[in-house]
């Protein structure tokens, strides 16, 4: 056994060591309150968290060997023996952040659209003018893939420095069986290449390439491209855009259906602009989530619990849309276990896991212990990891983030800042502050 880490006398590990045992919460609709924030109080489900206190964490051979108190695991795991020895005073430490929904590898630069949409323009307008999806589908054809791998490194950086250590990805910015191929591939290069752990996931069906007839390009997807990437052996999901305008459910069903048959699991991108019955279709398909959810109703919510499909959040979506937010309390209300992404995109151009945790909790009601779960075991459950992902418990992944502050709190709290110091991956030292 070799000691890879020890990380010791930090104020604070969070551990996520227990499960959320769906304590009553109240639903903050009490009157009295300041704005949105309601006048109730929720109940305090730190105790949740599984928090340890002046507290060190030890990591051999990668995983965790001990958490606990700083004395009893320093003494019996000297940071003096330890490949890497981080002197926490003052800090925090929790489980590096999961992000299971985005689209971080592409080409071309949309920020001309942000500003588009602040002078009045919607998503779809910018969708019918030739730009949105289609935009960078064209950008990703024309580009190599050593550009496309440079910059997805990048943006694997950023993350990191923002204390992502697992994150999804995927294609869909090809919409042809060459270029699908070629992005699958270029992620699985990343993954090889860079410290953070990538989940591929397959997207043909992100949107009708331009001249299709969406039924005719279904039947690409499903006849042509989902062959193609089952016996390219890389993706793990497949993802479709069941929008208004875009694959209907019938459209939609067929593509996870062909997915399925070849292995890959299905995910459902639903409710974002419109309702239309991506939740219902995601319940049905046995889909390891489904994403967005803005326009969910209480029905949808109910059949996603009981088929266990995990509800993922995106709030850094509505931020940068002006929409709505989705209604997280109703999810924790029917006992979801609701996960976060960044659903970093040319369109949402955020890699900070913390970000999202900090309009989750001021923008949907999140306290920061159901943020912190919801960007961490909770996502991993998204992608269908172990249990153990994202947690600081023995045996857990040495996957973990620094802050350069007292506690987890400050994630939200210090909002637009990034209160990650050091990161950890597999025990080792991957990002210094
Ligand atoms: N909604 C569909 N896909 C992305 C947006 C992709 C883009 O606009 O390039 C999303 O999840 O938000
Ligand atoms: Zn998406």
């Amino acid at each position: 056994m070799t000691l890879t880490a020890v990380v010791y006398d930090a104020a604070e590990i969070v551990t996520l060591e227990t499960s959320d045992d769906g304590a009553e919460r109240d639903d903050g609709t009490a009157s009295g309150g300041d704005g949105k924030f309601g006048g109730a109080e929720r109940d305090d489900e730190t105790a949740d968290l599984g928090i340890y206190e002046d507290a060190a964490v030890a990591i051999e051979d990668g995983e965790v060997a001990r958490v606990g108190p700083s004395g009893p695991v320093t003494r019996e795991f000297p940071p003096e023996n330890a490949a890497y020895a981080v002197d926490a005073t003052g800090k925090s430490v929790i489980p590096g952040f999961v992000d299971p929904h985005t689209h971080a590898l592409f080409a071309g630069d949309r920020s001309d659209e942000f500003e588009a949409k602040l002078r009045g323009k919607t998503y779809q307008d910018i969708m019918e003018e030739g730009g949105g999806i289609l935009r960078t589908v064209r950008a990703t054809r024309e580009t190599g893939d050593e550009q496309l791998l440079d910059d997805l490194l990048g943006h694997l950086d950023t993350m990191l420095a923002h204390g992502t250590t697992t994150v999804e990805i995927k294609s869909g910015y090809g919409l042809d069986a060459e270029t699908e191929l070629r992005m699958l591939e270029v992620i699985d290069r990343a993954d090889d290449r860079h410290a953070v752990d990538v989940v591929p996931t397959f997207m043909g069906a992100h949107a009708v390439p331009e001249g299709r007839e969406t039924d005719d390009y279904v039947a690409e997807v499903v006849n042509d491209q989902i062959p193609k990437v089952e016996s390219q052996g890389i993706a793990e999901f497949c993802d479709v855009f069941c929008e208004e305008g875009v694959f209907d459910v019938e459209q939609s069903r067929r593509v996870l259906e062909a997915g399925k048959d070849a292995g890959l699991t299905p995910k459902v991108h639903a409710e974002e602009l419109a309702h239309i019955g991506g939740t219902q279709l995601a319940a049905d398909v046995g889909a390891a989530s489904a994403d967005h959810l803005l326009h969910s109703t209480e029905e949808d919510i109910e059949a996603l619990v009981e088929s266990d499909v995990v509800p993922v959040l995106l709030p850094g979506t509505a931020f940068g849309l002006g929409a709505a937010y989705a209604d997280a309390r109703a999810f924790f209300d029917a006992g979801a276990d609701v996960a976060i992404a960044t659903d970093f995109n040319p369109n949402c151009y955020s890699q900070s896991m913390g970000f999202a945790a900090a309009l989750s909790c001021v923008e949907m009601g999140m306290t920061p212990a159901e943020a912190l779960r919801a960007a961490t075991t909770n996502a991993a459950a998204a992608l269908d990891l172990p249990e153990s992902v994202g947690t600081l418990r023995e045996g857990s992944p040495g996957d973990l983030a620094i802050l350069d502050a007292p506690s987890y709190v400050h994630v939200p709290y210090n909002f637009g800042v990034n209160a990650v110091d050091t990161v950890l991956k597999g025990g080792e030292v991957v990002h210094r502050g």
